[in-house]
């Protein structure tokens, strides 16, 4: 298809790829869409695997999106967190042959590639193809920063390290970063996890190779380290915000779809910020037994719930009774946005994490891996708009039912001093990210500077074969 096709004066074609995932692909449709709504003259190509294109045929996106499709040479997304080392080993050696030939394929020819960091071989593609590349990070600048610092680890004897025995060690040299410890960082950095350490290290290192470097953060929410990170590198670093669907969120007719969704009108009905929100990402899930005591818990504590099961609804044979309702998906930032929603269990992702921070709901985390442990900490000990229902490291420790019940009534105690103090710290920065995304704040103004630099690239001679 041509440009012409879609009636769309081009200037410049962006080919975005995200890591096969919802929570990398989510915010870089996010991050296409506002593109391209913003700069109607771009036209964006966005490659997904035939699986994730046909879980995305819903999506309504700009005229000047249109999405190009690998062959699913991957294994499914259904299933991903049983072998999550051998699906990542899947999209690292398997996808860059078939995208290649996509890129080769398109008309007008591509200008510039913004690519998922952890797609590590794509900025030798660009590279190669002399085309500038945008690596987009979907974890927190600090995230980032720890594994880009892991020199620092190794040289203060703290890698490798058993976080069951030195889990409280502090961690204060990562530059920029509030001290921290060993059991707060990404969990990649001990037992099974490091079997793909390597890969991390690696796709963060190739980010020197890269042309731009963008942040789905709010640069004062992560300021300092986003200001070291800036200093180490020559390459533009943006932090362009949250990638979350705030423009849907903000046109989106209230009537017309609490009408169509059950679970809104469910909430429509309850009282306001009375309703814990419990979700746990797309993919990922604790033990059965851990399961047992958190859906135990939650329904002793006699708090209103309403809980994204991902279609397992068999802890709920005899359903939500009263005071819960439970959804298989929701649209979740419309979720958290709700009156009646008061807390938000989460297994903090960085999505669920922006979100949670958007909406100016606290959190209550639980945090199974990778960069939630680190997510968790910030939104506990640095933000304070959160506590942590995890209070004792890794998943061996189960937290019994009795435990979570009496703190998700505690945290749901709207009359509490602490919940008080909570809520309005949560409601400060809930300010400071829409000001971020405001018109002429900083995440807004990165986004620009962004469009404006990818819009003067210019395509190159493909190469001869
Ligand atoms: O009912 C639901 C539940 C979730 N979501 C969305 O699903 C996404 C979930 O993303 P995230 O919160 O980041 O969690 P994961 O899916 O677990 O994300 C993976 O990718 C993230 C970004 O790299 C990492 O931070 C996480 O640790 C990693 O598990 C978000 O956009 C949510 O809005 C919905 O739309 N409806």
């Amino acid at each position: 298809m041509s440009s012409d096709e879609v009636g769309i004066p081009t200037a410049g074609h962006l080919v975005a790829m995200p890591y096969p995932g919802r929570g990398h692909v989510n915010p870089m449709l996010n991050l296409c869409k506002l593109l391209a709504s913003r700069a109607t003259q771009i036209l964006i190509t966005f490659v997904v695997t035939e699986e994730w294109r046909g879980f995305l045929s819903s999506e309504s996106t700009p005229a000047n999106v249109r999405f190009g499709t690998l062959p699913q040479v991957i294994p499914s997304e259904v299933g991903r967190a049983a072998d999550f080392h051998g699906f990542i080993e899947a999209v690292l050696t398997k996808l860059e042959a078939p995208f290649e030939q996509l890129v080769d394929s398109l008309e007008p020819p591509a200008t510039a590639i913004i690519y998922d960091t952890y797609l590590l071989w794509m900025v030798g593609l660009g590279n190669r193809r002399n085309m500038p590349v945008a690596s987009l990070f979907t974890m927190s600048a600090s995230v980032f920063s720890v594994f880009f610092h892991y020199d620092l680890l190794v040289r203060n004897g703290h890698f490798p390290a058993d976080v069951s025995e030195r889990g409280s060690e502090p961690v204060d040299y990562i530059p920029g970063l509030p001290p921290t410890t060993i059991a707060n960082l990404p969990t990649i950095f001990c037992g099974d996890g490091r079997k793909t350490l390597h890969r991390a290290l690696e796709a963060v290192s190739s980010v020197l190779r890269a042309q731009y470097l963008l942040f789905i953060s709010v640069h004062e929410l992560e300021s300092q380290v986003i200001d070291s990170l800036k200093s180490k590198f020559t390459l533009p670093i943006y932090p362009i915000g949250p990638m979350i669907p705030f423009f849907d969120h903000e046109k989106s007719s209230d009537t017309d779809i609490h009408t169509n969704q059950s679970y809104l009108r469910w909430l429509d009905s309850q009282p306001k910020s009375s309703v814990l929100y419990v979700s746990m990402g797309s993919f990922l899930s604790v033990s059965s037994a851990q399961m047992d005591e958190i859906v135990g818990g939650i329904r002793d504590s006699g708090v209103r719930y309403m809980w994204v099961t991902r279609g397992d609804t068999s802890r709920f044979k005899d359903g939500a009774g009263e005071m819960g309702c439970l959804v298989s998906w929701c649209d979740q930032l419309k979720v958290l946005c709700h009156p009646s929603v008061g807390g938000f269990w989460t297994h903090c992702g960085w999505n669920s994490t922006s979100e949670g921070v958007f909406a100016g709901v606290p959190m209550l985390t639980y945090p199974i891996f990778w960069d939630q442990m680190p997510n968790s900490k910030m939104i506990v000990e640095d933000w304070k708009i959160g506590w942590t229902v995890r209070k004792n490291g890794g998943p061996e420790n189960l937290v019994k039912r009795n435990e979570i019940a009496e703190i998700v009534r505690n945290f749901m105690d709207l009359g509490s001093q602490e919940r008080g103090k909570m809520e309005k710290r949560a409601k400060r920065l809930q300010g400071i990210c829409k000001g971020a995304i405001a018109d002429g704040g900083s995440a807004a103004s990165n986004l620009l500077a962004f469009i404006q630099e990818t819009s003067r690239c210019q395509p190159k001679p493909r190469p001869q074969v």
